[in-house]
């Protein structure tokens, strides 16, 4: 053991993270295991808590997310102890973990859950902003209020959500694609989207989505930012509820989108000033009127692929995330998939005996069902955590279990442009080759619905809108019935489908 180190505790069960999997994770262990401790030991001050979690079909859930002290997560379970200081080394030989306090634990069975950290497009650039947690969502809010126009780079989940939620602000989006969202839609869904998006935007307040973050959490993390270079636990649905997501001017909504392209140079102020051979572009909106003439002097200056260069008060780098694995997991000889998340197997063990791992820090290794993949979501990380405790539980009493019903058919159920939008399987025929059909239903501006098909059984669907399609939809991917002779009349409106089927 190390020399100068408080003696370890007893060997128990260790979970680190206090994000949606490693609190699912110890409280589920704690429930498994009453008469025993469980330490969760997590960086950031406040935990987040699953709350009123509500099983809309066999796969679908539901449920809201509180940041809450530490403390209300060891009153519900009295067995949970909560360390809030970092974990700064691993030592896997020897079931041992290194707190940034100084203190060190054994485990007898550990469980990674310390999430991931956007993949910035230029790491160092202070004019390249992340979102992952409540301090970087509060710098980015901060930076907007003072802001006249802004480059948003990547097309996912954060790109689509700041893009309509930004009010009073240039915001120029930069896409490698040549349709919006690609990571959630294809082009045709992605039309139906932007025509809501290029439309005014209501006056009306936007409906809340879900969430809640108590402000008890937040003020004590504000007081005890004392881990320096830890990150918090990932923001979830409804982050920008609480933010006033408004610059500098008075219009709603200015979005130029520059399709198929990258970043090629960030410029700052004074190296664009030197550089005078460059010429600037003049953004356009969607009715090709130039938004401004550009007289101004700006803080950085954006050089894109197609030639173009902008210039911006900041870039919002929503380019995904790379699994948290380093450095306190450093001298540990995991494997590793490709996407720099710790592999795990189907019981969600890691290559290393007794470590486990849940959540965004992990990469599905198993051979999943036809209609499941992995993606770095609020669900996943729920049910990978849930999943991961009942493992090691019996594991730990020499027990076999089976996989997770969970992990039979992705499903996901979130809003963007307000709307509510349903995927389902292989949502966008992922890994289905040409080798399948597309059958869709669009009335614009109310709904969009597309059911892939292989061999005449549904894979996947996409449902955006109010179409109560869901519970149906998940039935026909999971019983793999054969639709074929129903053809087109499967999204025949004149249908009762519900009644067809269920
Ligand atoms: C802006 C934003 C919006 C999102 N919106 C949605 C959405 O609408 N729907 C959806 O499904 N998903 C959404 N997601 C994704 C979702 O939030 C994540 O997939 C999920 O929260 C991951 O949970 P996790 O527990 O694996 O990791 P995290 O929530 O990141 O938790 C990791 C925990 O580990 C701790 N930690 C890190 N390093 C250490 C260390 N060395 N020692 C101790 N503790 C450590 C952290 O402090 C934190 O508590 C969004 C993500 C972002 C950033
Ligand atoms: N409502 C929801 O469900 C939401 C979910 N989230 C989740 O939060 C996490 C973080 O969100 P986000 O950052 O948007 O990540 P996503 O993985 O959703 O999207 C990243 C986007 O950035 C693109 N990209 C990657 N590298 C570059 C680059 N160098 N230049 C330009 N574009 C690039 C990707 O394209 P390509 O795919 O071609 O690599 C993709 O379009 C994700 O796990 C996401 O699923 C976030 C917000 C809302």
């Amino acid at each position: 053991m190390e020399a100068g180190h408080p003696p370890p505790t007893a060997g128990q069960f260790v979970v680190v993270g206090g994000g949606i999997a490693g609190v699912t994770c110890a409280e589920q262990l704690a429930i498994h295991f009453p008469s025993e401790d469980i330490l969760l030991i997590t960086a950031s001050p406040v935990i987040k808590a699953v709350t009123n979690f509500k099983q809309v079909s066999k796969v679908l859930e539901e449920f809201d997310v509180e940041e809450q002290p530490s403390t209300l997560l060891e009153n519900r379970f009295p067995n949970i102890k909560v360390i809030e200081s970092g974990v700064k080394q691993l030592k896997s030989e020897e079931h041992c973990v290194l707190t940034e306090d100084g203190n060190q634990h054994l485990y007898k069975k550990l469980c990674l859950c310390a999430g991931a950290k956007p993949k910035l497009i230029r790491e160092g650039n202070p004019y390249v902003l992340g979102i992952r947690d409540t301090d970087s969502a509060q710098e980015f809010q901060k930076q907007l209020t003072k802001a006249k126009r802004i480059m948003i780079i990547g097309n996912g989940g954060i790109a689509l959500e700041l893009v309509y939620e930004i009010e009073g602000c240039e915001v120029i989006w930069v896409i490698k694609d040549t349709a919006i969202g690609n990571t959630f839609f294809d082009a045709g869904a992605a039309e139906f989207l932007t025509s809501k998006l290029i439309a005014e935007k209501s006056e009306a307040k936007i409906a809340q989505k879900r969430t809640r973050y108590t402000t008890e959490g937040r003020k004590k993390e504000a007081q005890t930012k004392g881990n320096a270079g830890n990150i918090g636990s990932a923001l979830g649905p409804d982050w920008h509820e609480g933010l006033n997501l408004k610059g500098t001017k008075e219009f709603s909504h200015k979005i130029h989108i520059e399709t198929m392209c990258e970043v090629k140079k960030i410029y700052l102020q004074e190296e664009f000033r030197i550089s005078k051979k460059k010429s600037l572009t003049f953004p356009r909106d969607h009715h090709n009127q130039s938004v401004t003439t550009d007289k101004e002097i700006w803080p950085v200056y954006v050089e894109l692929t197609n030639g173009k260069i902008y210039g911006c008060n900041f870039i919002v780098s929503a380019t995904g995330v790379t699994p948290n694995t380093g450095p306190f997991l450093c001298g540990n000889n995991f494997d590793v998939g490709e996407d720099g998340g710790l592999k795990v197997n189907d019981h969600m063990h890691t290559s290393l005996p007794d470590i486990y791992a849940a959540g965004d820090i992990c990469t599905a290794s198993w051979e999943p069902s036809p209609v499941w993949q992995q993606m770095r979501l609020w669900t996943q990380a729920r049910q990978m955590g849930w999943y991961a405790a009942k493992c090691m539980a019996a594991a730990s009493v020499g027990e076999s279990v089976d996989m997770d019903f969970s992990f039979e058919l992705f499903a996901h159920v979130t809003k963007f442009f307000n709307y509510k939008v349903v995927l389902l399987g292989k949502y966008n025929a992922q890994g289905l080759g040409s080798d399948h059909e597309l059958i869709l239903r669009c009335t614009k501006g109310q709904e969009y619905i597309k059911a892939v098909l292989q061999n005449g059984r549904m894979m996947g669907a996409v449902l955006i809108g109010e179409t109560d399609l869901e519970e149906t939809f998940e039935n026909l991917i999971l019983n793999q019935m054969n639709l074929s002779a129903y053809g087109e009349d499967l999204l025949d409106p004149n249908i009762d489908i519900e009644d067809y089927f269920d």
